[in-house]
This record gives C-alpha cells, sequence and structure tokens, in this order.
C-alpha cells in the first residue's frame, strides 16, 4: 500500500459504508443488535401505518422467495382480527428478520425496514453514526478538487441519510452528491453499477468504486468502472490472489488526485 494515483478519467468516486467508510464493528456490535432488541416493539408501535405495512409486504414477499433455504420463516397474512392474531403474525416478521440478519442478508425488504427502525435511535441520540477518521478530510479535499462523491451501500438510503447525518463527526451529508443502495441492483452484479453511471450521467469509467468486498470489487470492474479494495481493522481478510490483483488502500488519504500529485 502507499499511494494510489486516481486514474485521470475519474471523475465521481463511489463509496461503499461497512468496511469502507464506517467499521464493521460499529454495524455488527451497535447497529444490527438495536434491530434485534427493538424490531418486535417497532412492529407493535407501527404496525397500523402505511410504510410499515409496505415494509411487513415486501418481507413477506421475500420470504416466499426463501421458501425453500433451510431455516426461512414464512410471514402469514393477518386472518382475522384480535390480539392473538396481530401477535401471531408479528411474531413471524421478528422471526424472519432475527434468521435473515443470522445470515447477514443484503436484500432490500430485510434493509428497508432496518432503516425506519433505526431512525428513532439517531433522532434520540442513542446512536451516532462512526466513519474512520480519515474520511472527512479526503472527502473534503477531493471535492475541492472537483471530484463528485457517492455511496452505495446494502444499507437503505434512509440508513445511509441516518448514519451521515447523525455522524461522530456531526452532520456530514453535504459531502455526498448522491446515494445508492439495492433498489438499484445488488452490489454484486455489473449491471448495477452500469445503472448508477447511467443515473449520474457518466461512462463506468468515469468512477472509482472503494469497497471491502472482492466479490463487488469483481462486479464494477466488470462493468468497466475504476476499483481500489479498502482494509480496514476489523475486515475479511483477503487471499493472496486478491491482495496481488487489487489496489489496496488502508486510508482514504492514500489516494492521489492528479491535480494533487
Ligand atoms: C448504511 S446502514 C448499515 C449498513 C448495512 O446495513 C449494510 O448492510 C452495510 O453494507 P455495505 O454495503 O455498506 O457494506
Ligand atoms: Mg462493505
Amino acid at each position: 500500500m502507499g499511494a494510489l494515483p486516481v486514474p485521470s478519467e475519474v471523475r465521481a468516486i463511489l463509496l461503499d459504508i461497512e468496511g469502507t467508510t464506517t467499521p464493521i464493528a460499529f454495524v455488527q456490535e451497535t447497529l444490527f443488535p438495536y434491530i434485534k432488541d427493538n424490531v418486535k416493539e417497532y412492529l407493535r408501535t407501527h404496525w397500523e401505518e402505511e410504510e410499515c405495512q409496505r415494509d411487513v409486504g415486501l418481507l413477506r414477499k421475500q420470504a416466499l422467495e426463501d421458501s425453500s433455504l433451510e431455516g426461512a420463516v414464512l410471514i402469514p397474512l393477518e386472518s382475522g382480527s384480535g390480539e392473538e392474531e396481530l401477535e401471531r403474525v408479528i411474531q413471524a416478521v421478528v422471526d424472519n428478520v432475527h434468521w435473515q440478519m443470522s445470515l447477514d442478508r443484503k436484500n432490500t425488504a430485510l434493509k428497508q425496514l432496518q432503516g425506519h427502525i433505526w431512525r428513532t435511535a439517531y433522532a434520540a441520540g442513542h446512536v451516532k453514526g462512526k466513519v474512520f477518521e480519515d474520511v472527512v478530510p479526503a472527502i473534503r479535499k477531493w471535492r475541492e478538487a472537483g471530484m463528485k462523491v457517492y455511496i452505495y451501500s446494502s444499507g437503505s438510503i434512509e440508513a445511509q441519510k441516518l448514519l451521515f447525518g447523525y455522524s461522530t463527526e456531526g452532520d456530514i451529508l453535504e459531502l455526498f452528491d448522491g446515494h445508492f443502495d439495492t433498489t438499484v441492483g445488488p452490489k454484486v452484479e455489473s449491471e448495477s453499477y452500469r445503472r448508477i453511471a447511467a443515473s449520474i450521467g457518466c461512462a463506468t469509467n468515469n468512477i472509482l468504486f472503494l469497497t471491502d468486498v472482492p466479490r463487488e470489487a469483481n462486479a464494477a470492474e466488470e462493468a468497466n468502472a475504476h476499483v481500489a479494495v479498502v482494509i480496514r481493522p476489523g475486515n475479511a481478510g483477503l487471499t493472496d490472489d486478491e491482495k496481488s490483483y487489487y489496489s489496496l488502500i488502508s486510508s482514504f488519504t492514500e489516494l492521489f488526485l492528479p491535480s494533487s500529485t
């Protein structure tokens, strides 16, 4: 590792969150346990709301698609009224969410609900989004040099905005030109990166994608985007082949823009 020159055709830097801007430990030890501990209460409180019913509808559909997987939990429709029936359906949603989270699944249905549950935690100041200390100064420099900066995470756009809007560095949402989540497609599919480029209004080779996950880097590269794999404390180890194949950085300060060299 060391200085990594950014190719001169790059106009936009696309950032993953978990393992790239933010420690995996914050997601696994703070954000995810909050969901596990609060999902039942959240569903009881918000059940009648349209947004909550939309989230449950998406989870129910996802559960049907997952029904052949080991341990999958179906979510029944409410048949009739009454406290007991409501509790039965809510318990199925809770079990489904716990099962999906035990596998760290990244589908839109799970991620939308998670984003809505975190709202209260951030707004009440119980949780602050953690970012590595090099992130904010580096992004400010990139922006001064004319670079556009976007986020692409499996976390929903609302969850992304909460994390950066209520971060340990304050509200840093102004640092980003836009946000993408799994509604544009999974991060391990190259088509997602073509859609992102189209949405930004540039070619895929105008994008540099930073991520901790080689499968995501591979998908972006297949779409002709530039990639670098980020090594942060607590990230999964890379194989020797991955280490020699990908450009690696351990801090955003290692990126050198053409104007800063
Ligand atoms: C931004 S919300 C918390 C992160 C999350 O739910 C997640 O799945 C992170 O995935 P990423 O694509 O940022 O590695
Ligand atoms: Mg990641």
